[in-house]
């Protein structure tokens, strides 16, 4: 059977800056008019209300608007803040105001694995929902055929193991039966004491200096999809 490839997005699939300079703002600028209209929807009350509670409980939902603004500015990996942004994106993604570039070698390497038989999956700080938005409406096009599932951090954070192990059982597959290609070292370092092969993406446009050595813990380190071996 072949091994499961497991991928994460930001500064593996995507760059760092699509993220950061256009998915993040778009979110910061549109979560206070998506939250007046939508509060009310028992998926968006949902979250709100986690903030609250997080928050303390004088906290309006103006008040949640910008803690929620405060956590895009710090990159927060908050489940609730990532099922928002995802809900807010939506709207950019299916009015054209964005669609999602993934780095060249990307497509090409997903579309080849999937036609030789590997699974694929992605494992993301963002909501599952956002990650079929963003590999429904890449510039190379609808991916998600591609995929056979999608794990947020419903599953658990990304630097612990148990995260990992999670996965493998849902996966049905053990755990060396799975490559989990991601930029940050602490990811790959959890992935791996829960058993799974590990491949760092060292991306010169995220990572101006390559982390050789050391840098990159023993882990497998390449530039490219095109140099992964699964
Ligand atoms: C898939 S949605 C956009 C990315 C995002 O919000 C995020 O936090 C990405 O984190 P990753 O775990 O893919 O590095
Ligand atoms: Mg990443």
């Amino acid at each position: 059977m072949k091994p499961v490839i497991l991928t994460d997005i930001e500064g593996t699939t995507s760059s760092i800056s699509f993220v950061k300079d256009v998915l993040f703002p778009y979110a910061r600028a549109a979560l206070p008019g998506f939250v007046r209209e939508n509060a009310d929807k028992p998926e968006v009350r949902r979250w709100l209300d986690a903030v609250a509670t997080e928050h303390g409980t004088m906290c309006d939902d103006d008040m949640v608007v910008e803690v929620l603004q405060g956590w895009i500015d710090e990159d927060r990996k908050h489940t609730a803040l990532k099922a928002l942004q995802g809900m807010v994106w939506e709207a950019g993604y299916t009015d054209g105001d964005f669609t999602a570039p993934l780095y060249p070698d990307v497509a090409p390497a997903l579309r080849r694995w999937h036609a030789e038989g590997y699974p694929l999956a992605v494992f993301s700080s963002g909501s599952v929902p956002a990650q079929k938005l963003l590999f429904g409406h890449t510039d190379d096009g609808d991916l998600i055929p591609l995929f056979d599932a999608f794990f947020d951090t419903e599953v658990g954070h990304k630097r612990e193991a148990g995260s990992y192990r999670e996965i493998t059982a849902r996966l049905g597959r053990s755990a060396s039966d799975i490559v989990f290609l991601s930029d940050v070292v602490e990811e790959l370092d959890a992935a791996r004491e829960a058993g799974m092969r590990t491949v760092l993406l060292d991306r010169r446009e995220d990572y101006p200096g390559p982390r050789l050595g050391d840098a990159a813990n023993g882990h497998e380190r390449v530039e490219s999809f095109a140099d992964i071996r699964p």
